[in-house]
């Protein structure tokens, strides 16, 4: 399992490079323009300047409106900016014919400008509170629309977590979809140490993280500490140890 770190700016982005060993994709956002807030392009161009090269950076495009032109543009500029993996939060498409609109446009936009770029489509684990597409429809609309990933996120950072509007079950079914056409699985939303058992065991590939490596596992007031980096990373290893020595089950 892949982790992805998501600092608010520069000076995250610092403290990420110093657990650079520990993290695998560090993840551009503002969070306070949304759960999959956009950050400034000249933002993502420093923190591109300041992880270690070996380390791709993500940028996410927003919460987005569906206005497919729109969010293709902005996920240039993403790209342009020196993010690799795009993510794009699916917030205002409510129907999967809207959301793959707009994520054929962004795979085009960005793949024409970068072949190798990885394009991650995002929905939302509490999608009921927003009226959003469910969360499982979004490994299809990731697959028709050429996308490399699908990717669960909690719209409202209100304490709740993905399990609590995912349960484990369905996040097995959301990894199964994913897996059976040919992407990857991510998973995030508030998630703690105390899930990365769960996520090991369904065959999770990348898990998202903010909150559980802030300072007081708060994501808005604390701040990103490599410690706490390290200690989430150990966590995970630990896991996967196990998860490789148990038996398989039946
Ligand atoms: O992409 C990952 C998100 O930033 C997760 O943030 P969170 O762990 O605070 O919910």
């Amino acid at each position: 399992m892949l982790l992805l770190i998501s600092p608010d700016g520069v000076e995250e982005a610092l403290a990420c490079a110093k657990a650079a060993d520990h993290l695998d994709i560090v993840d551009v956002k503002k969070p306070d323009e949304g759960s999959l807030g956009a950050n400034f392009p000249w933002v993502i161009r420093e923190i591109r300047g300041a992880v270690p090269s070996d380390k791709p950076v993500s940028a996410t495009v927003g919460d987005v409106p569906y206005k497919p032109g729109t969010v293709a543009q902005a996920a240039l500029g993403a790209a342009v900016s020196g993010a690799t993996y795009i993510k794009v939060g699916l917030y205002g498409c409510t129907t999967p014919e809207q959301a793959i609109e707009v994520m054929r446009g962004v795979v085009r936009a960005v793949k024409d400008f970068r072949p190798d770029a990885f394009v991650v489509a995002s929905g939302y684990a509490d999608a009921h509170r927003i009226g959003c597409v469910s969360p499982l429809a979004l490994p299809d609309i990731a697959r028709r629309s050429g996308s490399d990933a699908a990717m669960l996120d909690t719209a409202i950072k209100d304490g709740t977590r993905l399990f609590d509007h995912v349960p484990p079950e369905a996040c097995g079914e959301f990894v199964r979809l994913a897996h059976d056409a040919g992407l990857l699985a991510a998973l995030a939303g508030s998630v703690k140490r105390e899930d990365l058992a769960l996520l090991t065991r369904i065959g999770t590939d990348i898990v998202g993280v903010r909150g559980a490596v802030c300072e007081g596992g708060d994501r808005n007031a604390g701040r990103i500490q490599p410690r706490l980096v390290a200690e989430f990373r150990a966590e995970m290893d630990r896991h996967a140890r196990e998860h490789a020595a148990a038996p398989a089950a039946s």
